[in-house]
């Protein structure tokens, strides 16, 4: 496994940020790739199992298997893109790369998940727990207008906030995958990729490696 050499900040919870991980070119061969997936598994709004609320981020996903919600089945991962039927598209090789380099896990993501986020987009506390592999990291991968990002031990409790900005990777590892976590804000004019919105691109490991 290679290391990112860069600075990095590990919190007192062993959630890793690292500053900077995306240079601009890297950021924006990132974002042709996110381009160019959408192309093919088009965005589609999510909706909240039971009540129906759509998610007010839009989403689509790569790898063998893609994260969808909708009313009737609720959160669930799957091969297929929910409107298109279509599998989704590779993961992109920059993602791949922040995977080896950061994830410090030794089986390959099966899932990119790609949320987009306008000015008003916002995502609530929540845990990553569909995984069945909860020892495999969380590596997200941050592009265009920052956000404040928020996460803590439990949900209704005190959480600590960190600004994540384009380019920024931050890894949920160890005692910090289970954290909740979410999107409190998206912050205007803060970069001019995407011309105030945000994409997030998570990397997980969905199923239990055979060992
Ligand atoms: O957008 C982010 O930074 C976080 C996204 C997230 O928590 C998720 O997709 O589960
Ligand atoms: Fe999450």
């Amino acid at each position: 496994m290679t290391l990112f050499k860069g600075a990095r900040e590990t919190f007192a919870d062993g959630l890793i940020y690292a500053p900077g991980y995306l240079d601009i070119r890297e950021q924006d061969a990132l974002l042709a790739a996110v381009e160019a997936a959408i192309e093919v598994a088009p965005l589609f709004q999510p909706r909240m199992p039971r009540t129906g609320t759509p998610f007010s981020v839009k989403m689509t996903n790569c790898g063998a298997l893609g994260w969808v919600s909708d009313q009737e089945r609720g959160y669930r991962y799957q091969a297929e893109h929910p409107e298109t039927g279509r599998s989704w598209p590779a993961i992109p090789v920059l993602a791949l790369r922040a995977w080896e380099e950061l994830g410090d896990y030794p089986h390959a993501p099966e899932a990119c998940l790609i949320n987009v986020y306008g000015p008003e987009a916002r995502m609530g506390l929540h845990q990553d727990r569909g995984e069945a592999d909860l020892t495999a990291p969380v590596v997200s991968l941050s592009l265009g207008a920052s956000c404040i990002f928020r996460w803590g031990p439990t949900r209704s409790g005190k959480t600590q906030s960190l600004e994540l900005a384009s380019g920024d990777a931050l890894v949920l590892a160890g005692p910090a995958r289970l954290a909740y976590h979410g999107v409190a804000r998206i912050l205007a004019a803060t970069s001019a990729l995407l011309d105030g919105d945000r994409i997030n691109l998570t990397l997980r490991r969905v199923t239990k490696p055979k060992r």
